[in-house]
């Protein structure tokens, strides 16, 4: 499968499980709203699907690479973006993406070319000799999203990429990213925002550590609003 197989995977803080048992699938080209209130455990999963936090409990297979096998290849396919930026707000953006570049070894014309491309998928090539620190909110998050697409993953993480952002740059990121999606690009986008969520998008919901279903948002929903499903859903019993 050339998008995203997870199996099994459970993680543990000490005593405190994170991660029971999640599985799930996202297609090649699909984008999947992973969905969860706060400590559903988005955050460890991202952190071990990006092998900063490593379990020998499950599986997790990223464009057809086992992330334990064949670490580096399936760390190839990925690009991330963190809940916090990471940004350098004294660098301009291209300095920023062409940093990144050269980490992974793309150097000159190629690099050249690969920045342009990044940025004119987020619309930001005007904004490319703008430093950072000079950059809304959302034209920051655009920048980070497109240093993200720099080697050309086929899969993007991305870890609750509009907290702090206003309304409109909220949907701008969304469309933008939904947009890449329709271009090929495999999406794992992890909020607790039901408005991110779009009815024909695969819809994961995270809750108490465990996925509790998996489907075509609009499916799960069956005529009724993502918000109400969601809160019933995730009720917790007084
Ligand atoms: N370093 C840690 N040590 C102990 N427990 C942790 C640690 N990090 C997270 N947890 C706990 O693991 C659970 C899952 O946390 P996680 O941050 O993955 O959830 P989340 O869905 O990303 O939440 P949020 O939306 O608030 O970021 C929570 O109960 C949290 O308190």
């Amino acid at each position: 499968m050339n998008g995203l197989r997870v199996r099994d995977l459970s993680f543990s803080y000490g005593p405190k499980q994170a991660l029971n048992t999640v599985s799930f699938d996202v297609d090649q080209g699909r984008f999947c709203a992973l969905l969860g209130p706060n400590g559903a455990g988005k955050s460890t999963l991202f952190s071990c699907l990006t092998r900063l936090l490593t379990t020998p409990d499950g599986t997790i297979s990223v464009a057809g690479h086992d992330l334990a096998a064949a670490p580096r290849k399936a760390l190839a396919q990925l690009g991330i973006v963190f809940q916090q930026s990471t940004l350098d707000l004294d660098l301009t953006v291209r300095q920023n993406l062409s940093y990144f570049a050269a980490l992974h070894g793309l150097s000159g014309r190629n690099a050249a070319r690969r920045i342009d491309a990044a940025l004119d998928k987020l619309h930001m090539l005007e904004r490319s000799h703008e430093k950072a620190r000079a950059l809304n909110g959302g034209h920051r998050r655009r920048a980070e999203i497109a240093r993200a697409l720099i080697h050309d993953p086929a899969i993007l993480l991305l870890d609750e990429p509009t907290v702090g952002l206003d309304a409109a740059a909220r949907a701008a990121i969304t469309d933008h990213v939904h947009a890449l999606a329709d271009q090929g690009t495999t999406v794992l986008w992890a909020t607790h925002l039901t408005d991110e969520v779009a009815p024909t998008d695969h819809l994961v919901i995270l809750h108490q550590a465990q996925v509790l279903t998996e489907g075509t948002a609009a499916d799960i929903c069956d005529g009724a609003p993502l918000q109400d499903v969601f809160l019933q859903r995730t009720a917790i019993p007084a």
